[in-house]
């Protein structure tokens, strides 16, 4: 039998789609359907191209394809949903809720029909809550539904860390649990650099602004590119999801997941370390937690619950 390449459909060709698109191509994961609405069809389609492009110069052969069709998606192993609207300055992402909600669902709809075997990731803000929304309209089993955050803030917060000692991003170990808003919570006893936890090395005042940075880390890039959000982080934290998928390399990452009582919480899609391996979300690090790090993520998780409860009336 033919060795069969994976397929990998992302849903949203805007930048964070587009720019993941690019990035799965370059670790050739395997081939690539960029897809959006029809009125953007030609533009898709013109993103791909020039991604394929690219090939011969980056030594690349995975094969990108750009279209508004979602036969061109039938059994994708992995779907990536970026579609919807991305804050401005001033915005929460929670203020997305209800037009993303529409955007996801209506996605979700399709990628049920032509991908059913799929897993898919979500990145569409408020990503907790849009998780769920996507779970509830795919019925998939919920291993196959997970919910990009934890990798990207985990990622600001070691890029903080690094520059504060001045030492290389490779060394730095950390964890942001939570939901994806400004009450994350960066689990400073569990982060390290080359295995020396870091309150031994950096004084708590300064710990303490680099949690606050990280927890509003997103709204730092939304104020300074005026018209979007982020998305260099956000699509290489998508690749790093999809690689431990595709090549079930059992990685111990943040990625939101359904909580069934992990962590005291139920029906609940929320940051928290999982396992990741060629079956999606194969397992659930339940940490210990001392009462001020368990009251943090308590007041994460009211907040994930207030967005999501939004969505039981639609
Ligand atoms: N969870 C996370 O960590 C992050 C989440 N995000 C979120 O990801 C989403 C996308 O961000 P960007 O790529 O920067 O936005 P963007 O505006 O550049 O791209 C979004 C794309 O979705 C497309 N789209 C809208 N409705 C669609 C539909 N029904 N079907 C297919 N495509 C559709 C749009 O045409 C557009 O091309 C936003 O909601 C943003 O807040 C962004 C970065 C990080
Ligand atoms: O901040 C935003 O709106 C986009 C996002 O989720 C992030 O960059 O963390």
């Amino acid at each position: 039998m033919a060795i069969q390449r994976s397929k990998i459909t992302i849903v949203g060709a805007g930048f964070t789609g587009a720019t993941t698109a690019l990035m799965l191509a370059q670790k050739e994961l395997g081939d690539v359907v960029l897809l959006d609405i029809p009125q953007l069809e030609n533009p898709t389609k013109g993103k791909a191209l020039d991604m394929l492009e690219a090939g011969p110069v980056q030594g690349y052969d995975s094969r990108i394809v750009g279209t508004s069709d979602y036969e061109e998606a039938a059994d994708s192993d992995i779907v990536i949903i970026t579609a919807g609207i991305a804050r401005k300055p001033g915005m929460s992402r929670d203020d997305l809720v209800n037009t993303n909600a529409g955007i996801v669902q209506s996605v979700c709809e399709q990628i049920r029909r032509v991908a059913p075997e799929s897993i898919v990731i979500i990145l569409s803000n408020p990503v907790d809550a849009m998780t769920w929304a996507a779970y509830r309209t795919l019925g998939f089993p919920k291993n196959r539904v997970i919910g990009q955050s934890g990798v990207l803030d985990t990622a600001r917060y070691c890029t903080f860390i690094a520059q504060e000692l001045n030492v290389s991003v490779e060394d730095v170990r950390g964890f942001v649990l939570g939901g994806h808003g400004d009450d994350m919570v960066p689990l400073v006893r569990y982060s390290s650099v080359g295995g020396i936890p870091i309150d031994t090395l950096i004084e708590p005042d300064r710990i303490a602004e680099i949690v606050q940075r990280t927890r509003v880390g997103g709204g730092e890039i939304v104020g300074l590119l005026g018209n979007g959000s982020a998305y260099y982080a956000p699509a290489a934290s998508l690749v790093q999801m999809a690689e431990a998928i595709l090549k079930d390399k059992k990685r111990v990452l943040p990625v939101i997941a359904l909580l069934e009582g992990e962590y005291g919480y139920r029906e609940l899609f929320m940051g928290v370390p999982a396992l990741l391996g060629g079956t999606g979300i194969e397992r659930i690090f339940e940490l210990e937690l001392t009462a001020e790090e368990k009251a943090a993520l308590d007041k994460s998780a009211d907040s994930v619950r207030s967005v999501t409860a939004v969505l039981s009336s639609q």
